[in-house]
């Protein structure tokens, strides 16, 4: 059996992306990303979802290895995002009696996106699909992370195709299932995933992964990333850790400075924090780290210190672009911390107040507000910082 059979009847047929450097025209891809699509052959074939556009002739040339000249009776559409369904029409020029199948709201962004209307079968939450074998079940997950989205499953061979959901950035190296790859490598990526793409969609996500307990999965084929058997419990555990937006202990020092005096009251209350044995600290420079790195640890970590010097009676443009960010996904609790900076009429320290309000988020205590130069007297307010971290840590 093809190492692409990944179940007898189950292939798998979506590509590698190492040459887009930013998804969504946002977010970086150090580890590139897949595009998973999947043939289930019975006496008929579905396709479960395809590849972004540019990719669509790997896509062909990955069905005519897997079923040779055997037609695709149906091309299912579980999610319609670009990336997942912009070779649908490609697909129909090449197979023009395939049937779409899709819910009611798929089958309008079908004809939206790509002019496309008839041949379509429109399914229900719990509607059956049989293939003569093998046969397929649909089941609605809206809002994860877009109001159409569906899996599919497929109880005989106890495997569920998830769309984005339990998707991961990074590429498939070689191997396709978990046991095949390098699965270490995923889970900083898997939750770097989920806080940009789906983090604003907890509930939903709470809410699929309710559905997904009910089954008895043995498989999961999200289209990003590794398809899971072994590791099934660890990424559903991810999954519903960060969509109920629980973080584990572990405390995020996030600023940005424009000639050093902020940054050095982050560096020093980061040392006060690692004086007191609290960990893990990750320190962030805003101008200069990876925005979805910074959004990836604080929806892991359970506390937040973010710092900046006043900019023209405003917050220093990357630190209000992160409050944004994490406002856009309505984290709903974090340990907060802040410090600020000015030379003759502070407002960050304010600001981020009114933002900590605006989240209702508990302070953790009084913020750190500097006048003009970092200098030795700023040790003892970072260090009281500090103290209150470390003393919530101890159930204080
Ligand atoms: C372009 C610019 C705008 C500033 N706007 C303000 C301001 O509105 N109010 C204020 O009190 N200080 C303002 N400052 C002063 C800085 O907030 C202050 O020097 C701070 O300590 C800089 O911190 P840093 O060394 O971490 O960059 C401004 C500085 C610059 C360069």
């Amino acid at each position: 059996m093809a190492i692409t059979e990944i179940l007898p009847g189950i292939h798998y047929v979506g590509v590698n992306d190492r040459t887009t450097t930013r998804f969504e025209a946002l977010w970086s891809l150090p580890m590139g990303v897949s595009y998973n699509a999947y043939l289930v052959a019975g006496e008929k074939i579905a396709l479960i979802d395809t590849v972004e556009e540019s990719f669509g002739s790997r896509l062909e040339a990955n069905i005519r290895e897997a079923i040779g000249e055997r037609e695709i009776d149906y091309l299912v559409v579980n999610h319609m995002e670009p990336d997942h369904s912009s070779s649908i029409a490609a697909l129909r020029r090449i197979y023009p009696d395939i049937e779409i199948v899709g819910n009611a709201k798929t089958l309008q962004m079908i004809e939206g996106f790509y002019g496309i209307a008839g041949g379509t079968v429109e399914v229900k939450e719990g509607d059956t699909l049989d293939l003569g074998g093998k046969t397929l079940s649909f089941h609605m997950i809206p809002m994860v992370h877009w109001p159409e989205t569906m899996v599919t499953w497929c109880a005989g061979d106890r495997t569920l195709f998830s769309g984005d959901a339990f998707g991961t950035f990074g590429a498939l190296d070689g191997g396709i299932t978990d046991s095949q790859v390098e699965t270490d490598r995923y889970w900083d990526e898997m939750r770097r995933y989920y806080a940009c793409i789906v983090g604003k969609y907890g509930g939903p996500v709470q809410k699929a992964l309710q559905k997904v307990r009910t089954l008895p999965v043995g498989t999961i084929c999200s289209t990003h990333g590794p398809v899971w058997q072994r590791q099934i419990a660890k990424v559903l555990d991810i999954y519903d850790r960060l969509s109920r937006y629980e973080g584990e202990p572990g405390v995020v020092v996030a600023y940005a400075s424009m000639y050093g005096n902020t940054e050095q009251m982050a560096e020093r209350i980061a040392r006060e924090l690692a004086s007191r044995e609290v960990g893990p600290i990750r320190v962030y420079n805003l101008s200069y780290a990876d925005p979805s790195v910074v959004l990836r640890d604080v929806f892991r970590f359970d506390t937040l210190i973010v710092g900046g010097p006043t900019y023209n009676g405003n917050l220093f443009p990357p630190v209000a672009e992160l409050l944004d960010r994490i406002a856009a996904r309505g984290i709903p609790r974090r340990r907060f911390g802040w410090f600020g900076s000015f030379c003759w009429a502070g407002a960050s320290v304010r600001l981020l107040a009114e933002f900590a309000q605006k989240m209702k988020w508990e302070p953790l205590c009084d913020p750190v507000e500097m006048k003009q130069g970092y200098s030795h007297e700023m040790c003892d307010p970072c260090a009281t910082l500090a103290e209150a971290v470390a003393g919530c840590r101890c159930g204080k």
